[in-house]
């Protein structure tokens, strides 16, 4: 893929000059909506506010109502019930080509007989947009995207990287005041995945889009997002910063699904308006900043592996016996076997390399009370 040089002219004036009052993104709501399938709630009362300009991404497992939600948005699938404002104008009722949205879709939905100078112009024929205006818009979007090269080449005689760039043209090229993406860049390997995120990270910050984007791959929310809504069972667990989600998870399947956290066992010893002081079922005592609920209570403290540390014996809350190491680049992998309670499980570490212990070793474990959070256990007390 040529490399773009978008950054330098950013800060001067940008690739592309959007037309006056549609090249920013525009605001949207979306408020209470909702959807069910014969008795089955697909999306249960979704509210939320999108800045302009913003990359937001719908995060989680299949058949949490990602998909649902963002043709709700779209207007291809009827809510029960809600409303959605897109720059002030309530589009709930509006045909999906009223809306004046772009879409792109795992699939690209190319046309074989069309190059790509024409598909990418053709969302600009249905607009009766005069031929000079498109020849301009085509060839600038076609160049942000870097395909000007290949503006005559059929879909066919194209990678499938090069193919979901087109069609993100396509959406691009009438500006949209919100784009929306349906896992766009499922079908592609890692590589292509990883270069096309920052392609449309860098061209959406270069024209000031609105996204919304729905993924299933927490890394690629993170790495393209500004918010991150983080669906279960057809609710928003949590809407944040990818910071924030990674750092204050309000949930237990947030903390899991972000970032594969352990979960420690135990009971709450001390509760002040600051901290907890949590009592591990191994024994050992954790200090949390989230509040845990009342002494006696039973919780589970959340921590991140990327955010554990080796200490000097006696300072951790915790000890054992490192069972794996595993080397993944810079960082390595560990497991710790925790003494004191066999139903703990396996405590999962991620350390600089130059870190790592070795199999067998006993050691000592500690984490920045920053960094634990702490949830009720059901029913526990
Ligand atoms: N047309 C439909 N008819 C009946 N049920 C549907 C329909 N579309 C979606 N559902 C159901 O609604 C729920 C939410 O589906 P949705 O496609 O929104 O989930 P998703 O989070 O996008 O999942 P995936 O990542 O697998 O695409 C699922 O239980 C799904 O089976």
């Amino acid at each position: 893929m040529p490399e773009l040089n978008l950054k330098s002219q950013h800060a001067s004036s940008p690739a592309v000059s959007p037309p006056p009052g549609t090249g920013t993104g525009k605001p949207l709501s979306v408020t209470d909506l909702r959807k069910t399938y014969s008795g089955l709630t697909a999306v249960d009362t979704v509210s939320m506010e999108i800045a302009g300009g913003e990359f937001v991404t719908f995060l989680g497992s299949s058949g949490s109502g990602k998909t649902t939600t963002l043709m709700m948005i779209a207007g291809f699938c009827e809510p029960d019930s809600g409303s959605i404002v897109v720059g002030g104008r309530d589009v709930t009722r509006l045909a999906p080509q009223k809306r004046g949205l772009g879409f792109v879709f795992q699939q690209y939905l190319l046309f074989p007989h069309m190059t790509v100078w024409e598909n990418v112009a053709f969302p600009l024929q249905l607009r009766g947009v005069p031929k000079a205006e498109l020849r301009r818009r085509v060839g600038e979007t076609l160049e942000i995207a870097g395909l000007s090269a290949m503006a005559r080449r059929r879909p066919r005689e194209l990678s499938g990287g090069q193919q979901q760039r087109v069609a993100l043209c396509r959406a691009l090229v009438y500006r949209p005041p919100v784009i929306l993406m349906d896992e766009p860049l499922g079908a592609l390997d890692k590589k292509l995945r990883d270069q096309l995120q920052t392609e449309i990270k860098r061209i959406q910050q270069e024209l000031g889009l609105t996204v919304i984007y729905v993924t299933h791959d927490q890394e690629e929310a993170l790495v393209l997002s500004d918010r991150i809504a983080v669906m279960r069972d057809g609710l928003i667990d949590q809407f944040d910063t990818p910071r924030e989600l990674f750092e204050r998870p309000r949930t237990p399947f947030v903390a899991d699904f972000l970032g594969a956290a352990n979960f420690l066992p135990g009971t709450v010893q001390q509760q002040t308006s600051e901290q907890t002081l949590v009592r591990l079922d191994t024994g050992g005592l954790l200090n949390a900043r989230s509040q845990g609920g009342a002494e006696g209570a039973q919780i589970r403290a959340a921590v991140q592996p990327g955010r554990l540390r080796l200490c000097t014996p006696g300072d951790g809350f915790c000890t054992g016996t490192v069972e794996t190491v595993t080397y993944v680049g810079t960082l390595v992998r560990v497991t710790v076997r925790p003494a004191g309670d066999a139903a703990t499980g396996l405590v999962r570490l991620e350390l600089p390399a130059g870190q790592a212990p070795v199999i067998g070793e006993q050691v000592s474990l500690t984490a920045d009370p920053d960094d634990v959070s702490v949830f009720a256990v059901e029913g526990g007390g």
